[in-house]
């Protein structure tokens, strides 16, 4: 359910990297019922990342488990082999690293094609310029806030000001229609700060599926991003 903060609508995806497999179902579930607005699916191949996790299989799965939409964040070297697989799994979203392709335009185009939507991640190292050309194209761009790879890192505290910076290139260019979304070492105690910066998105793993049952840190997120400051 999406809170609404100074005329702007900040939603909750929950990543499922944190979540225990062997109770998927369950977890999704409560994480639904406690406020989730989409999922965020952490797919990696060993290759762009020092990690590998799952893919297309696991998500026809998830779309038996609940209605909201499913987004993939690909953490995968030459993202455009796995769309038509997505897309037949009935991804929502695809946010591909602009790192991890040479034909970036290409490859969005691809997605577009494929009917769903798509986004573009760059990680901590990569400038906001990247985005700039291919605004139209995309309707999220996703500012990493940890290296990728892993769930359970600390926040890049740098990546404040690069929120800032996203903002301030959206803003001017006029893309009301992307949605600024941040990932990684999202907590109810940091979400206030980055949503401040301009971030309307919020992936959030460790902090919801950790020890403190959902239903408790969708409270404190709700409280952190609805209280006076
Ligand atoms: O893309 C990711 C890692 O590459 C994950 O989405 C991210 O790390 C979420 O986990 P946490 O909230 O625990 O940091
Ligand atoms: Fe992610």
């Amino acid at each position: 359910m999406a809170i609404s903060r100074l005329g702007r609508e900040l939603l909750i995806a929950p990543s499922i990297l944190s979540a225990d497999f062997l109770r998927l179902g369950e977890q999704v579930r409560e994480a639904a019922e406690a406020g989730a607005d989409l999922f965020h699916l952490d797919m990696m191949d060993g290759h762009f990342v020092p990690n590998l996790t799952f893919g297309p299989p696991v998500v026809e799965g998830l779309q038996k488990l609940t209605s909201l939409p499913l987004e993939a964040h690909l953490m995968v070297l030459r993202p455009e082999i796995y769309l038509e697989d997505l897309a037949s799994a009935r991804m929502h979203r695809v946010t591909v690293h602009a790192e991890a392709t040479t034909h970036l335009h290409y490859v969005l185009g691809k997605i577009g094609s494929l009917g769903m939507k798509a986004g573009v991640a760059i990680s901590p190292a990569t400038p906001v310029g990247m985005v700039e050309d291919v605004l139209d194209m995309i309707d999220l761009v996703l500012v990493m806030t940890v290296n990728p790879g892993f769930g359970g890192q600390s926040f890049i505290t740098h990546s404040l000001k690069k929120v800032e910076s996203m903002r301030t290139l959206l803003d001017r260019a006029g893309a009301a229609h992307v949605r600024l979304e941040v990932d990684g070492g999202i907590k109810a105690g940091n979400i206030s700060r980055v949503a401040d910066c301009g971030a309307d998105t919020f992936v959030m793993g460790s902090a919801i599926f950790g020890e403190k049952p959902c239903e408790t840190v969708f409270g404190e997120i709700r409280r952190a991003l609805t209280s006076e400051r």
